[in-house]
């Protein structure tokens, strides 16, 4: 299975610099997270990878793809699918549509084919809705199946966001901010979720997340990002006590956090 890499990708926006030469790997296998204070450019990345944006200087591959240039569409052939922080779904259709009309777009089959080979279309058209009545399954959406997405809880349309971004069959998910605005249960299960994707489905995963308790509970790696650099990247313990991330999220330099405080200061 492929690696993921961002080799010093810089991405300009007029003046600004929303990334400033980020490096970074994601093992294949892995669940990786992308962390940093409001505005630091966790979203710039991950619409750099997935075609979204294209890096100013700087390249991003993919095992033997070359994702600098690429479309998103392109990407998601190449096996990246993502789940957006705001949610890319039909509300009035149902989970089971929602899912089923994802999987159409990405595997695209022209009208000549299905008209000409329609025994092969109508095949290919049972193995998508096995394939999506296996991910409604996974997800745990089966008492919602034919349910309005627009008609669900919050938690319930996320976890569907989820599950269409694993129609696509992906090797590597990248999934932004999934656990904003759940309630603490919501987040145990996508907790569950991700960890099952990765250990059962074998596909790896990149994480954008706020909740600094869940990111180093479930991943393998974690990097920090900063007004657009990198400012740390390593294990959840050897990030989680690094100044420089202290710094970042507290806005005081760890040595001075370290300093008892002075009696009536
Ligand atoms: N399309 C754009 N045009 C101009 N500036 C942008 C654009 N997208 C992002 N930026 C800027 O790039 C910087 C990084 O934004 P980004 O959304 O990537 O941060 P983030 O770490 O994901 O923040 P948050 O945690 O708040 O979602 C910000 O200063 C933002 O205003």
């Amino acid at each position: 299975m492929p690696q993921l890499h961002v080799e010093n990708v810089t991405l300009t926006f007029g003046g600004l610099n929303a990334l400033t030469d980020v490096s970074l790997t994601v093992p294949e296998g892995e669940i990786v997270s992308i962390i940093g204070p409001n505005g630091a450019g966790k979203t710039s990345l991950l619409n750099c990878i997935s075609g979204f944006y294209h890096p100013t200087r700087g390249r991003i591959t993919f095992g033997e793809h070359d994702l600098s240039r690429a479309a998103p569409n392109v990407v998601t052939g190449y096996g990246i699918a993502r789940a957006f922080q705001n949610l890319e779904l039909f509300r009035g259709l149902s989970v089971v549509e929602n899912l089923l009309l994802a999987r159409h777009t990405h595997l695209r089959y022209s009208l000549l084919d299905s008209l000409v080979f329609y025994g092969r279309a109508s095949r290919r058209e049972a193995e998508n809705r096995a394939y999506v009545e296996r991910i409604v399954d996974f997800m745990e959406l089966e008492p919602h199946r034919t349910h309005p997405v627009g008609t669900l809880s919050y938690g319930i349309q996320k976890r569907v966001e989820v599950a269409r971004a694993l129609t696509l069959a992906p090797r590597l998910l990248l999934l932004d901010e999934p656990m904003a605005g759940m309630n603490v249960e919501e987040k145990e299960d996508m907790v569950r979720f991700i960890l099952d994707i990765q250990r059962e489905q074998g596909i790896t995963v990149v994480l954008i997340e706020h909740d600094l308790g869940v990111v180093m509970d479930i991943s393998d790696r974690v990097y920090v990002l900063d007004f657009g650099q990198r400012i740390a990247g390593g294990t959840p313990a050897e990030v989680g006590c690094d100044p420089r991330v202290i710094e970042a999220y507290t806005g005081v330099a760890a040595a001075e956090a370290a300093q008892p405080q002075a009696v009536g200061a």
